[in-house]
């Protein structure tokens, strides 16, 4: 990666204090995201993926805490931010696909209202009305036809598919210099996946840094350019895609990569 990256993170750790104990589920975690690339956060169940990019964007609630470590956008420490500047940051320079759209999404806004909050936040003077065609775009983009229809509707008139693909156009209306895609194509056929895939390589093309969490390696394979591999809150292995994919240094690594080996 020749550029500065846009996202650095540095020491981060995030621990969960429970009944039972600690549980380090972020734990001193050093990752580079760069401007117009897919970094892919990729680890079994457990390992730390979500916690990690909820760090980031400082949402972590309890009994988690981020107990150490910087978080680096565009050369401010987000660590050091108040809650009123983080409000600021989110969405407009750094924007989040959550794994779970139906419980991200608020039940009484229609998606037009969804889309509209995803810009209007940062952009007071923007108007509902000059937005419309632009959604409409964005909603086809990411396979969602009969883009009138959904505009109206609410989220629980909609799948959990297509609600995880109104979040995908969320993040794409920000235009942030971060996307964090939490598992975007996770409950979604093999065509709506491909677009989705399709919109990320899109994006990057036009120079979102872009973080794709996913437990599929192929996806990664077909995506990223860069890849993180998690195990117990801790980077085990790292580096550009290709490097990864033809030596993979670490038994886990393998272990992940046993199912795309099985298909070549
Ligand atoms: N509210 C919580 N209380 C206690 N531990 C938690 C809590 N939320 C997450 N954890 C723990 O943090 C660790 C990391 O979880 P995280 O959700 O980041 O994993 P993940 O890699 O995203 O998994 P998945 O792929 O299944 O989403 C896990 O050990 C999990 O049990």
């Amino acid at each position: 990666m020749s550029e500065t990256p846009v996202l650095q993170i540095r020491s981060l750790k995030t621990y969960f204090y429970t009944k039972n104990g600690v549980v380090k589920a972020v734990d001193g975690v050093d990752l580079d995201v760069g401007k117009g690339r897919i970094t892919a956060l990729v680890g079994g169940s457990g390992s730390g993926k979500s916690m990690l990019s909820m760090s980031v964007m400082n949402l972590v609630e309890k009994p988690g805490r981020i107990i150490d470590g910087q978080v680096w956008l565009n050369g401010r420490d987000l660590r050091t931010l108040s809650e009123k500047e983080l409000k600021d940051v989110r969405g407009k320079e750094i924007a989040m696909i959550f794994q779970e759209p139906t419980s991200a999404m608020n039940p009484v806004l229609k998606v037009k209202n969804h889309l509209f909050e995803a810009v209007h936040t940062h952009d007071k003077k923007l108007r509902m009305r000059d937005k419309l065609d632009e959604f409409r775009d964005v909603l086809l983009r990411v396979g969602l036809g009969n883009p009138d229809k959904i505009l109206e509707s609410y989220p629980f008139e909609l799948s959990g598919g297509m609600c995880q693909r109104v979040m995908v156009a969320m993040g794409i209306v920000t235009n942030a210099s971060v996307l964090i895609a939490d598992e975007p194509t996770s409950s979604l056929d093999l065509t709506t996946q491909a677009a989705i895939l399709e919109e990320l390589l899109r994006l990057k093309d036009a120079g979102m840094a872009i973080v794709l969490i996913t437990h599929d390696l192929g996806v990664v394979a077909q995506t990223a350019d860069d890849m993180y591999v998690i195990k117990d809150g801790k980077v085990i292995e790292s580096g550009p895609v290709c490097d990864v994919f033809a030596s993979p240094q670490q038994a886990y690594t393998k272990f992940l990569m046993e199912p795309i080996a099985l298909l070549r």
